[in-house]
């Protein structure tokens, strides 16, 4: 009997042991170096992909709190370390940036042929000379200086107007501000503004929200590709493929306008005065064509949801908190009154409406998991070591709604834990929206104007209010490529027209 119950508690054992193993709890790699934990059990082809939620949020947290700051999952076969946590995210993006500055390759760049061009997932040399070719130009055509404020007022000059014509009438207030917000970035990169009527404009806009809406299937399909093989089309490769060719189209048609002589300023011909300089100094593999129709193409991409689905998020918080609405107009009506429009230069007049802003971009976290990095060489990460070529995701909402960082009530809206005591704005190193280290987001400095004018202009014209009779909105998101809010409607109610 004592025979039988060892014998069989040293198989139980053995067992744990065997699955303890298969779980690949502390993995190591072939040189016995310890690699992040895997949370979950990996199974064979899949790995760890059917352990992970449509919306991995939660689940990210969860980790996080048991298994510390690096955890790895395997997607099909492809090795993902998660890496959450100021300081660990800090680790890699700044002290050891250098080693994963690039990016991993994904989907719907292989099915255009430009996987290694444009600015936004290229790698080494290239991306280098790119990013810091479009950085300089979009610096001399004003982003981050007053003078490209103008060119932004006119749009949202033109939104107010649309908006007035409405009378009250409840409407999507996201379409609105989305629309407004891709002309802005349309009209920098061709110096051309767009009539929001234009078929091409509004099928960029289409083709761009097609491929929004594929994000899980784009997802599945970087890293099981063999899934594009199923019967059925179950992975929306037709539906991809058509929203990115669109895209390709768009951007091939702004390069032509500007081909075919406009005067103006703009990316493009600041990209090909660049290219020709280049060219004279008998260097310009880099800043070709291609590359000057892929950065166009991730601009337009990267430039206008994440800016109007922020703005649609500060818009749906105010319905939920009426009292800091009024607050806003309180600020806007002392400083600006209602006869002038706001400009940068209101900016440090405005300190309640700049917290608003963060704590909007703080708690609607719109890049929770930024985008991902590829390991360019060996690394070690505190105790843990990544090989070369391994994909990670800088888990930023890890920070946004760290308990540690902004308190207790991290996951209520409270503009005021960004004021100090004499109401001056906080800016806390841990407000890291746009990520940190030398790849971080290209476009911060427009997106900050873009917010605080927007904003600003919205709240002094319109007082925002639910229709009558229909229940307060969810605050629940829907995460694909971003997390943006759920469709609402909102009434934008005239604060002028009261008071003539
Ligand atoms: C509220 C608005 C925005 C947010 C929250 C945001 C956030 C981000 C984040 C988290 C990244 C990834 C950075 C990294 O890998 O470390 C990124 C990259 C990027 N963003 Fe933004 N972004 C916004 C607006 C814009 C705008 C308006 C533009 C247009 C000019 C833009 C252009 C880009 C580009 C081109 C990249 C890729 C940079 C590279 O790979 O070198 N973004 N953004």
């Amino acid at each position: 009997m004592f025979d039988l119950d060892l014998t069989y508690l040293l198989s139980i054992a053995s067992a744990i042991l065997g699955l303890v193993l298969f779980l690949r709890i502390f993995p190591k790699d072939n040189s016995g170096r310890k690699l992040p934990p895997v949370p979950v059990r990996t199974w064979p082809l899949f790995g760890n992909i059917l352990s992970v939620p449509e919306n991995p949020r939660q689940q990210f947290k969860q980790w996080h709190t048991q298994h510390g700051n690096l955890f790895s999952l395997y997607l099909g076969s492809t090795l993902i370390v998660v890496v959450n946590g100021y300081k660990a995210i800090k680790e890699i993006l700044v002290t050891k940036g250098a080693s994963f500055l690039d990016r991993p390759g994904m989907y719907p760049n292989q099915v255009i042929g430009m996987e290694h061009t444009g600015v936004g997932f290229s790698c080494g040399q290239y991306w280098q000379e790119t990013r810091s070719a479009t950085h300089s130009i979009l610096k001399d055509l004003g982003v981050g200086k007053n003078i490209l404020h103008e060119k932004i007022q006119d749009d949202i000059e033109f939104l107010l107007d649309r908006l007035v014509q409405l009378n009250g009438q409840a409407t999507d207030i996201s379409h609105h501000v989305h629309v407004s917000i891709s002309g802005i970035i349309c009209s920098i990169i061709t110096g051309e503004r767009f009539s929001y009527d234009d078929e091409r404009f509004k099928y960029n806009i289409h083709y761009t929200n097609q491929l929004a809406s594929c994000a899980k299937e784009v997802a599945a399909l970087n890293f099981l590709p063999i899934l594009k093989y199923l019967p059925g089309d179950v992975l929306k490769t037709k539906r991809i493929r058509e929203a990115v060719e669109g895209m390709k189209r768009f951007a091939e048609f702004c390069c032509n306008v500007v081909n075919a002589g406009t005067e103006r300023e703009s990316f493009i011909s600041c990209f090909k005065r660049k290219q020709k300089e280049k060219l004279a100094n008998g260097r310009a593999a880099i800043l070709d064509e291609e590359n000057l129709k892929k950065t166009v193409m991730d601009l337009i991409a990267a430039g206008t949801e994440s800016t109007s689905a922020t703005i649609a998020w500060c818009i749906l918080y105010l319905l939920h908190h009426p009292d800091v609405q009024g607050k806003i107009h309180e600020e806007l009506d002392r400083e600006i009154g209602f006869t002038r429009k706001p400009s940068m230069g209101d900016k440090l007049k405005l300190p309640y409406l700049e917290a608003v802003i963060k704590e909007t971009q703080r708690l609607a976290s719109v890049a929770p998991f930024s985008m991902m990095r590829v390991t360019r060489e060996d690394v070690f990460v505190g105790n843990f070591f990544i090989p070369k070529g391994t994909s990670v995701i800088p888990n930023l909402d890890s920070v946004l709604h760290s308990e540690e960082i902004w308190g207790p009530d991290v996951d209520q809206f409270r503009p005021t834990r960004f004021l100090n005591p004499d109401g001056s704005v906080r800016h806390p190193e841990e407000f890291i929206p746009f990520s940190i280290g030398r790849r971080n987001c290209l476009g911060m400095g427009l997106a900050q104007m873009e917010l605080f004018l927007f904003l600003a202009s919205l709240f002094q014209k319109f007082e925002f209010v639910l229709p009558e009779g229909v229940d307060l909105p969810t605050l629940k998101e829907n995460l694909g490529l971003l997390a943006v809010p759920t469709h609402y409607k909102v009434c934008c109610v005239d604060r002028f027209a009261e008071k003539i």
